[in-house]
């Protein structure tokens, strides 16, 4: 085989064996954890050696569309960047390898919600429909922080098509690499003060969370919360993080 045929195999099984990895995870419990709390955690999920590359990628120029200074915008303090199509091959594994196992949460929250949309089985055809009405751009984006940076609360809305779940993979690991910078939410419930939440986040961990709103059973039926997330101050050292949005952006 040529060197690029070696490392064509050699992608082919890290992107099989993360499919499977995530086909792995406790789904009946995520499902429980989404529904009590609107996030669920799957520990180790990517291995250092991972984390370490896709966090390395965030000075391979070609690999992103746009980079955001989050201080200039009123979003924090930071940087991040959105990919370019094609994504790097882990990013499209954890997009298309989430999805299929998010779908049938995302359907039962928007039947609970009242809301008439369905998600389609694969991610290639809600990305279709993303598209058709105009959201092309792709989402998925890394996120880097160093002392005295933070995120604000934040939704990750990016036009009229939203999925209600999103993935957030800590890279770095905390103690070691950076002090500091939780990844905190809120859920804001009606008539009601806003509920805190702290996720405690390990490199290689995978956070999923509701994007921005979810239903609630009460005793009464169901009712809706808002939520957003975002990243307390980092302390010291430098903290980066893969966000995996499945809509594209308009
Ligand atoms: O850095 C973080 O943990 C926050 C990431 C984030 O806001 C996102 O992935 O949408
Ligand atoms: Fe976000």
């Amino acid at each position: 085989m040529s060197v690029s045929e070696t490392a064509g195999v050699a992608t082919a099984v890290a992107t099989a064996s993360l499919e499977a990895r995530i086909a792995a995870a406790d789904w009946p419990q995520l499902a429980r954890d989404l529904d009590a709390q609107g996030h669920a955690q799957i520990e180790r999920l990517l291995t250092p050696a991972e984390c370490r590359a896709l966090a390395g990628l965030y000075t391979d120029d070609a690999a992103f569309r746009s980079r955001v200074v989050m201080a200039r915008h009123g979003f924090g303090r930071g940087e991040y960047r959105y990919f370019a199509h094609p994504l790097p091959a882990l990013v499209a594994t954890l997009r298309g390898g989430f999805y299929p196992h998010l779908v049938p949460i995302a359907n039962r929250w928007h039947a609970a919600m009242g809301l008439a949309t369905r998600f389609p089985p694969r991610h290639a055809e809600f990305i279709a429909r993303c598209h058709a009405a105009g959201q092309t751009r792709p989402t998925p984006l890394l996120l880097q922080y160093g002392e005295g940076d933070y995120n604000c609360l934040h939704q990750d809305l990016y036009g009229e098509h939203v999925f209600p779940l999103q993935v957030v993979l800590l890279l770095s690991e905390p103690g070691r690499d950076f002090e500091g910078g939780e990844f905190v939410m809120t859920e804001q419930r009606p008539r009601m003060q806003s509920r805190p939440m702290v996720l405690p986040l390990r490199q290689g961990d995978a956070a999923v969370i509701a994007v921005h709103e979810r239903p609630v059973q009460g005793t009464r039926g169901s009712y809706r919360v808002w939520l957003r997330h975002g990243v307390s101050r980092v302390r010291a050292g430098r903290r980066h993080t893969a966000g995996v949005i499945f809509h594209d952006a308009a």
